[in-house]
């Protein structure tokens, strides 16, 4: 089975009604979802909701024990998911290079879909410029000819989006990307992907984390994941409100959004016995 280059037009995911049941146990029940373009997702929800393994559905690395996900019009099960898998940008961040590459060279292997740089492969000058323009964009250009092994955490985050980016896909897929970054890379991060949004305006991409912090401003859809089931989907600021955040954390938290645009999140506290 072979998979034609994705045409533009409908979803770019559906998921309908979809299970995942492993030993016996629903990791995801009747869970659905779709993706237009231009939309930016986030799935949020507490430790072992299910947010990987969603992800891991939409991005054609899992299949569905019940349900049907379409990835880009295909549906899973009827096609060839490495192919599929090809059109797709998922970032990583425990992405390990194979060998001692710079980050261009890193960047360079979203096309080979590789780990390691394609030995006897060369870039097209349209590719090598591409892959200049991504690292700009993602703010690396000081860093271009830097050793992959020299980088810090946030920066391989942002070389990663970039490496994620060069084959042109229509969706990207974004695993808790901001995790362990400091306050500074976060924010770069952040800008980062803001920045890429604005310049791809077709680009659909969905960011799983736990923490409000770490959603960009132009987040336009959230997903809220409790024990594997959907307990709130939509535009964002129906689905991140002080009521359902409370509930799919199951604790009372406060959701503030900033002028910025940017959300935070403070955790309610019991009240304290008073001192007879
Ligand atoms: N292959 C598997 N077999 C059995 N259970 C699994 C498997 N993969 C994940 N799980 C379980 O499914 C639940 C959901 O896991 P998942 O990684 O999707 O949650 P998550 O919301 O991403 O959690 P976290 O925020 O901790 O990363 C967890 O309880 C996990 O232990």
């Amino acid at each position: 089975m072979t998979v034609s280059r994705p045409c533009d037009t409908g979803p770019v995911l559906r998921a309908d009604a979809v299970a995942i049941v492993r030993d016996g146990r629903h990791l995801l029940r009747d869970v659905s979802l779709t993706v237009n373009r231009g939309e930016h997702w986030a799935l949020l929800g507490a430790n072992g909701a299910g947010k990987s393994t969603l992800l891991g559905l939409l991005g054609a690395v899992t299949h569905p024990t019940r349900g049907l996900v379409q990835v880009l019009g295909r549906t899973l099960g009827r096609v060839d998911v490495r192919e599929l898998r090809s059109y797709l940008g998922h970032v990583n961040p425990r992405h390990a290079p194979d060998g001692p590459l710079t980050v261009r060279e890193v960047v360079l292997t979203g096309l080979t879909n590789t780990a390691a740089f394609v030995p006897r492969w060369t870039p097209s000058p349209e590719e090598a410029e591409r892959a200049d323009r991504l690292v700009a964009m993602l703010g690396m250009a000081a860093r271009s000819g830097a050793s992959w092994a020299t980088l810090s955490q946030g920066e391989r985050g942002r070389a990663l989006i970039a490496r994620a980016l060069m084959p042109q896909p229509r969706l990207l897929l974004l695993d808790e990307p901001a995790t362990g970054l400091d306050l500074a890379a976060r924010e770069q991060l952040l800008s980062s992907i803001d920045a890429l949004r604005a310049e791809h305006p077709t680009l659909a991409t969905v960011l799983v984390t736990h923490h409000l912090e770490e959603l960009p401003a132009s987040t336009t859809h959230a997903m809220l994941l409790r024990d594997g089931r959907c307990l709130a989907s939509g535009p964002v600021g129906d689905v991140l409100t002080t009521d359902l955040v409370s509930a799919c954390f199951d604790h009372p938290v406060l959701i503030v959004r900033g002028d910025d645009g940017r959300w935070s999140a403070r955790a309610g506290r019991a009240p304290a016995a008073l001192p007879r």
